[in-house]
């Protein structure tokens, strides 16, 4: 491909103490380009996720992100990435124009812009008459809604879901599913880790797949269907070594000593 990437990482090391979780990630990420990371519990995922948005600064290895080092333009970088987590904290206390203000400024937005799109987006969601109440009383999905719209709201070139699906309607999961695809229409680069495979095959131009640190995968859903398997179920089955999950399901339910 002629086009440089957008993200590159390179021989790529994480460690939490001892413990060693990624294990040499090199990944290059194209402009426009949907990205599904997918992988086990525990795989690495979020932990990628969170060097890549400048969140964990001592791994080892080269992150290039819009061409530039990662550890010496955090800042920058962070204000070009939306980051859209899963159960992130949110300010119970605050009403979403509250946060949604909060949040707008850290990405340096004036007053008018946030309040503007804020309301829009929030209206988009069906949330216009919760604006101004306390998020405390909120549900998980209605939460979630504030989270993508404070990840996109700055307009950001790239845009990084960690499961952003959770605890979304089946509404709101075709909503966001459309926003991807219009983002990726504008050009935008989305990085998008979850573990709803059937979203995942439909949304991703290329899937990655990452077992215990280290990519295992990394192609086209076509790709990896001339291999692996004909669903993306069955290709994570085949190529994460659980391949007898009925058995693991009988293990659980005789341990109840049926
Ligand atoms: N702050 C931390 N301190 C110590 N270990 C951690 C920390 N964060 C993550 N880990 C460990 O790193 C490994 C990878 O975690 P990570 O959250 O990246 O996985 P994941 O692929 O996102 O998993 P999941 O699908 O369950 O969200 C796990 O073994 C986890 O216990």
């Amino acid at each position: 491909m002629d086009t440089q990437p957008i993200i590159s990482i390179r021989n790529l090391y994480k460690n939490y103490d001892q413990k060693q979780v990624l294990k040499g990630i090199n990944l290059d990420v194209y402009p426009g380009q949907i990205i599904g990371y997918i992988g086990p519990n525990g795989a690495g995922k979020s932990t990628t996720v969170k060097v890549l948005i400048g969140l964990l600064g001592d791994f080892e290895g080269e992150v290039t992100v819009l061409g530039k080092d990662l550890r010496e333009n955090t800042l920058e970088i962070k204000r070009r990435i939306g980051y859209i987590p899963e159960n992130a904290e949110i300010y119970d206390m605050l009403t979403p124009m509250e946060y949604l203000h909060f949040t707008g400024k850290l990405y340096d937005m004036d007053d008018e812009q946030i309040e503007e799109r804020a309301s829009k987006m929030l209206a988009a969601f069906g949330l216009q008459n919760e604006k101004d109440h306390r998020m405390d009383t909120f549900s998980k999905g209605m939460r979630q809604k504030v989270l993508i719209i404070s990840g996109l709201m700055h307009n950001p070139q790239i845009v990084v879901l960690d499961e952003p699906l959770s605890g979304l309607d089946a509404n709101a999961v075709i909503i966001v599913k459309e926003i991807m695809s219009l983002l990726k229409r504008e050009g935008k680069t989305i990085f998008y880790c979850s573990h709803m495979m059937d979203v995942v095959e439909k949304v991703s131009d290329r899937i990655v797949l990452i077992n215990n640190g280290q990519i295992v995968a990394d192609g086209t859903f076509e790709q990896l269907q001339q291999t692996e398997g004909d669903t993306l179920e069955q290709i994570f089955a085949h190529l994460t070594g659980d391949q007898n999950l009925s058995g693991v399901a009988d293990d659980f339910i005789n341990a109840l000593g049926k």
